[in-house]
């Protein structure tokens, strides 16, 4: 199983104050729920949930998309209050689920999917607003004492971000990092609980591990951590404890040195479905679905795209060829070109692009004047990693969120007939395994994995000539990882170019005919057949260049 044992790092990155090992509170019960339930106008969300997460212990919250495990967490949080018959305490205090500030006060921290960062400003004032400001004599704000500090907790993470740029600016896991940090810096105490919900999903390898890190200095100084996952290698790797929900409530509760992987799939999706889904968690290095590379799709015929000497903010004279019918991964750390290209091959990156493009069919060009618009005619769909900034229209039915980018094709003499809008988009719902009944229902009222299969549904439904996707996973369970990979390679079968970019080496593998590993801006490595394997790509990435040719 090759399970990763939790080590004393003997400092807990993160935290102000240093931490205390052999505090009183080190064992025990950090966090004890009891007949948590939670009724949705027609949903029951939640179902009577008990959940006890011990002092000291990394705990994986797990379950399949919509199976209530962030409903759990905003009760918890106090963004939602469960419904009456709830009780909750924290190291033996009682609290008082759907009370965020009594929540704050027992020292629960939480960064949740939607992250909740302020995006018009930096991690100065993200961090500020919600660990408070440094301040002079006076009472007013020291902004370079600030900012030294927004630096220096980034850096414990290994971070290095302009502190005072507006995070709109930043790429996807720049968000997270910051999120991550904001929520540890004022934690002074280790007797507290920190919940991350999904906090990998769009971290690369080596920043998983820098997470990771944090997390086990975490808890080995005593507090909790709560850790919502659909990654299992991960949650194998890092956590000792979890609990499974299903439909709402507790299948399954215990100790993961008592359990193997497989045993968890097939807890996690039901038995009956588990040994179909087993498939896409495999140990790592190895494919996780047959998913043969034909020799049509080899990018030596007339590409569908071709990008030469790409340069941008972080690319740096990428070059870049995608067959017909090819599905091309993209691999790369943070900061190494990876979150830039799909903007860029989507034309959503604005000035500051130079290299030139070409399309089959000879459309092509500088890309410095790709436009999404321009995109859109060339045939070039996008579907962003940031699912709630940038995939979803919040106000917005499921429905509309999926029809949106085929109105032009639905309308029928100047309007769109709604009966039709509703057929097309239970159409797309169930070609990516997502419940037909959300169609009528607010897309924010769906989980986050059902957001993302909304989102997908939309990029395909168009019939792109290449599809550019960007952490296509991200959130989604173990059952519909497997449905996005088939029907991916089930479209690249009738000639859909995709270009994949993930920080999830495993859905590369998965799913890619061929992998890009990016350093620097450029391609260092290139992969397919039996060299593509996650060792090789992971040591081009990281820059180990023994092994990445
Ligand atoms: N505000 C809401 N209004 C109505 N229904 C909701 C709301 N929030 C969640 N739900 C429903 O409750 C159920 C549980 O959703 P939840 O977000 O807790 O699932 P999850 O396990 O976190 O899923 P994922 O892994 O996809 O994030 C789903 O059916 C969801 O659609």
């Amino acid at each position: 199983m090759g399970r990763t044992r939790t080590k004393d790092l003997g400092s807990t990155p993160g935290l102000d104050s240093p931490p205390r090992p052999g505090s009183t509170h080190a064992t025990g019960t950090a966090l004890s729920l009891a007949n948590v339930s939670k009724t949705f106008p027609g949903v029951q969300a939640l179902a009577d949930v008990d959940f006890e997460v011990r002092a000291g212990s990394v705990h994986a919250l797990l379950g399949h998309n919509g199976s209530g495990k962030s409903t759990l967490i905003k009760c918890l949080a106090g963004v939602y209050t469960p419904d009456p018959g709830a009780t909750a305490t924290v190291f033996g205090d009682s609290l008082t689920l759907g009370d965020s500030a009594d929540a704050r006060r027992r020292r629960l921290r939480f960064v949740h999917q939607d992250l909740g960062i302020v995006p018009e400003l930096g991690a100065v004032d993200n961090i500020g607003l919600a660990a408070g400001y440094e301040r002079g004599p006076s009472g007013r704000i020291a902004w370079r004492r600030q900012s030294r500090r927004s630096r220096d907790l980034l850096a414990r993470f290994g971070f290095r971000l302009d502190p005072l740029m507006p995070l709109s600016a930043a790429s996807p896991p720049e968000r997270a990092v910051v999120a991550i940090v904001r929520a540890l810096a004022d934690w002074e105490d280790t007797s507290g609980v920190l919940v991350l919900d999904e906090p990998t999903a769009a971290l690369a390898a080596h920043e998983v591990d820098r997470l990771f890190e944090l997390i086990r200095g975490i808890s080995s100084a005593g507090a909790a951590v709560v850790l919502v996952s659909h990654r299992l290698d991960e949650v194998m790797a890092v956590a000792d404890h979890a609990t499974v929900l299903r439909d709402g409530r507790k299948v399954w509760d215990g100790s993961l040195d008592d359990v193997t992987m497989e045993r968890l799939v097939d807890v996690i999706v039901g038995t009956d479905e588990g040994a179909a889904a087993r498939g896409t968690v495999t140990g790592p290095g190895t494919r996780k679905t047959a998913t043969p590379a034909s020799p049509a799709r080899r990018g030596n015929e007339i590409p569908t795209l071709e990008v030469k000497d790409l340069r941008g903010r972080y690319l740096d004279g990428l070059d870049l060829r995608v067959g017909t019918g090819e599905i091309v991964g993209v691999a790369g750390l943070l900061g190494s070109g990876r979150e830039e290209l799909p903007y860029v091959l989507a034309g959503a990156c604005g000035s500051g692009v130079t290299g030139s493009f070409v399309v089959s069919g000879g459309a092509g060009g500088d890309a410095g004047s790709m436009t999404i618009p321009r995109a859109r005619d060339l045939g070039i769909v996008f579907v962003p990693a940031d699912r709630g900034a940038e995939g979803v229209v919040d106000g917005f039915t499921t429905t509309e969120n999926v029809s949106l980018g085929a109105l032009p094709a639905l309308r029928s003499r100047g309007a769109v007939t709604p009966s039709r809008e509703r057929r097309f988009a239970r159409k797309w719902l169930a070609a990516m395994h997502a419940d037909t009944a959300y169609a009528p229902r607010p897309v924010s009222t769906l989980s986050g994995g059902n957001q993302q299969k909304a989102v997908l549904a939309r990029a395909l439904s168009v019939g792109p000539k290449i599809l550019v996707v960007s952490e296509p996973t991200a959130g989604i369970d173990i059952g519909a990882r497997r449905v996005i990979y088939d029907e991916l390679r089930r479209r690249a079968d009738d000639g859909l170019s995709v270009v994949m970019a993930s920080s999830d080496i495993e859905d590369l593998l998965a799913c890619c005919d061929r992998v890009l590993a990016l350093r620097d801006g450029r391609v260092v490595g290139e992969f397919e057949g039996s060299r593509m394997t996650k060792p090789a790509i992971v040591y081009a990435i990281e820059g180990a260049s023994d092994e990445q040719e």
